[in-house]
């Protein structure tokens, strides 16, 4: 860990431990800061997931205000697998960085004319979608200071990485299992890849992840920073179910600062001296 992390979270641990005194105390010893175990205090676990997640907030702004002028204004485009979070990480690290938040399907829907992607799939095919999807990540390449999630599908073309490499590009490695929950849990019908065949939706999304992944993984793998969830749960000590957005942002901003840092050069932005 680099010495203003530990500087960082020793602060944030002070800060803690003040707050925790003025705090009623009951039966809880868990803690959880950036999710870690680091202190026993007897505490209420309700009012303890709110505390750490208000830390975790601060945490994530005093990290993301650091960070951004090394950003040089340039776009983060996040990739994963479908269900991996990147719309929900990417609110969350746009809104901290003072970024704007860009879906790339919702582009490619409101470009289509409010088409879904799901009636694109349907009426069109899933090469129209793609094509589409490119149009989409070059438009959004040429601006500034925007987080973009990007569709599971866009690694796989390589046009799509030259508009990509014009910003930092980020693959959340996602375990297949977390994922297929996740689908489960709100449905294939916005998902036309996953949404096929009768069955248990867990058993349907994890076999079609699976299939989809075996494909996809070298690609993800071309992305500037990985973010791996399975790594920071075990870093944490934590379960990969409660590994919370914030966190997660907060992860993002770390593994950018380490590339940025083992750069040669400073990262060079064409849109330094632009504004978005
Ligand atoms: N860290 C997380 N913990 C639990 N559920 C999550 C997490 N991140 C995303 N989700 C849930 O997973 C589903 C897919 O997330 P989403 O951000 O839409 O993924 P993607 O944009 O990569 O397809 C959503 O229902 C979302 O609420
Ligand atoms: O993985 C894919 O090929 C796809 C992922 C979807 O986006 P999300 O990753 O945001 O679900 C969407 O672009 C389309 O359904 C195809």
């Amino acid at each position: 860990m680099l010495d203003e992390d530990v500087a960082q979270r020793t602060a944030t641990l002070r800060q803690l431990h003040y707050f925790l005194q003025i705090m009623p105390s009951s039966a809880n010893t868990h803690t959880m800061l950036h999710g870690k175990k680091m202190i026993n205090y007897d505490t209420p676990r309700r009012e303890s997931g709110d505390l750490y997640a208000f830390f975790d907030e601060r945490l994530l702004k005093k990290k993301a205000k650091e960070l951004a002028p090394c950003l040089s204004s340039c776009c983060i485009f996040l990739t994963g697998m479908m269900g991996c979070g990147k719309t929900t990480v990417g609110k969350v690290l746009s809104e901290a960085l003072g970024y704007a938040f860009v879906d790339s399907d919702t582009y490619v829907e409101q470009a289509a004319g409010e088409i879904s992607v799901a009636q694109i799939f349907q009426q069109y095919g899933e090469s129209v979608f793609r094509d589409n999807e490119s149009k989409a990540l070059q438009e959004l390449s040429s601006k500034s200071q925007q987080v973009v999630a990007t569709g599971g599908g866009a690694v796989v073309h390589p046009i799509n990485w030259e508009y990509m490499r014009k910003g930092i590009t980020v693959f959340l490695d996602v375990p297949l299992d977390a994922l297929a929950r996740r689908i489960a849990a709100v449905g294939t019908d916005s998902r036309p890849l996953l949404d096929f065949d009768s069955g248990d939706p867990y058993t349907k999304a994890l076999m079609r992840l699976s299939t989809l992944l075996e494909k996809r993984v070298e690609k993800y793998s071309r992305a500037n920073v990985t973010v791996s969830l399975s790594k920071l749960a075990d870093d944490l000590e934590e379960d990969v179910s409660h590994l919370t957005p914030t966190i997660i942002a907060i992860e993002v901003l770390e593994q950018i600062e380490k590339y940025l840092r083992g750069k040669k050069k400073p990262f060079n932005s064409h849109f330094s001296s632009r504004s978005a």
